[in-house]
């Protein structure tokens, strides 16, 4: 047989998609940058790492993200450029075999939920990405409709708490009295047969609700998604004599605040590792006191995330 000869062409390594949530919280009026980061490093002397696993200059995928998280407290972020730049030097500059790397980044925006009028300190929903949602379903003779939305990103950087839940010897939850809140709001509601015999301007209530829902999210200082669910609900409801019911499921986007002290930097709330599973998954129905139950009309009508 041919000796067959090979070598070890283009390549680099790093960790993918940090996802990095960096508050500014110096003033009542938070500011947020909500980043999905990739570093990636190259350099000639890291062929040996493929070729017989000598990790002697690995820069571990580990510590590329921790200096991301690290950078986003100790430098912030003027400019999702200039922080991928700031990157990029400190490990070219700084591990002199690492020739070069690709750092790439996606930022996600946000912005304030207005509440009376005026834009939120510290509560915001995620720019362009809400979905309209509708369904008719014609059964038994009977003609149902529902409005709704879905991927309505939320997030309150504080007015959040969650404490006073049992303890058994599998818990590790720390009790918080300030953390972040962020969902992915699904919600379908179900307009009352009188109203649509009668006739609804479906748009202006489909905008009207929407208001609702981002105003009681931000309003609500929360002690739990649970409870900031149920008064979305509740007030879409007292608000809309249009509305039967209200059907939510609610995702518990977990923001973990980033341990930095491994690194001797504090970190008071302002750097976040944004998990996106698992998830607490929170669901629940509203409904008006006296409006006829329909479960026909939810019939394979998917009204989980
Ligand atoms: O708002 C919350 N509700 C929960 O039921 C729960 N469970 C948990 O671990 N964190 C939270 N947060």
């Amino acid at each position: 047989m041919a000796e067959v000869s090979v070598s070890l062409g283009a390549n680099k390594y790093g960790k993918a998609e940090n996802r990095v949530v960096r508050i500014v919280r110096d003033t009542p009026r938070h500011e947020i940058i909500d980043l999905n980061v990739t570093s990636q490093l190259r350099g000639a002397a890291l062929v040996d790492s493929y070729l017989s696993g000598d990790n002697s200059l690995v820069v571990a995928t580990d510590t590329q993200k921790n200096t991301i998280f690290a950078f986003a407290k100790e430098y912030g972020v003027s400019s999702v450029e200039e922080f991928l730049l700031q990157l990029s030097k400190h490990f070219v500059e700084g591990f002199e075999w690492i020739e070069g790397g690709l750092w790439q980044a996606e930022q996600y925006d946000w912005e304030r939920i207005t509440v009376g009028g005026k834009p939120h300190d510290h509560s915001f929903v995620r720019k362009g990405q809400a979905t309209r949602l509708a369904t008719v379903q014609v059964i038994e003779g009977a003609t149902h409709v529902t409005g709704g939305v879905k991927d309505l990103v939320v997030l309150k950087s504080t007015g959040s708490e969650f404490h006073g839940f049992p303890r058994d010897r599998y818990t590790s939850l720390v009790e918080t009295d300030d953390r972040i809140m962020s969902t992915s709001v699904t919600g379908r509601w179900r307009f009352l047969p009188e109203a649509v015999a009668a006739g609804i301007d479906y748009n202006a209530l489909y905008d009207k609700i929407l208001g609702i829902l981002l105003e009681q999210f931000a309003s609500v200082h929360s002690l739990a998604l649970q409870q900031t669910l149920f008064a979305m609900g509740k007030v879409a409801i007292e608000q809309c004599p249009e509305l039967a019911e209200v059907k939510f499921a609610m995702p518990n986007i977990h923001h973990f605040v980033y341990n930095l002290e491994q690194f001797g930097i504090d970190n008071p709330n302002e750097v976040f590792h944004a998990d996106d599973r698992p998830y607490g998954l929170i669901e629940g129905t509203i409904v008006r006191d006296g409006a006829d139950p329909a479960p026909e009309a939810w019939l394979d009508v998917p009204t989980s995330v």
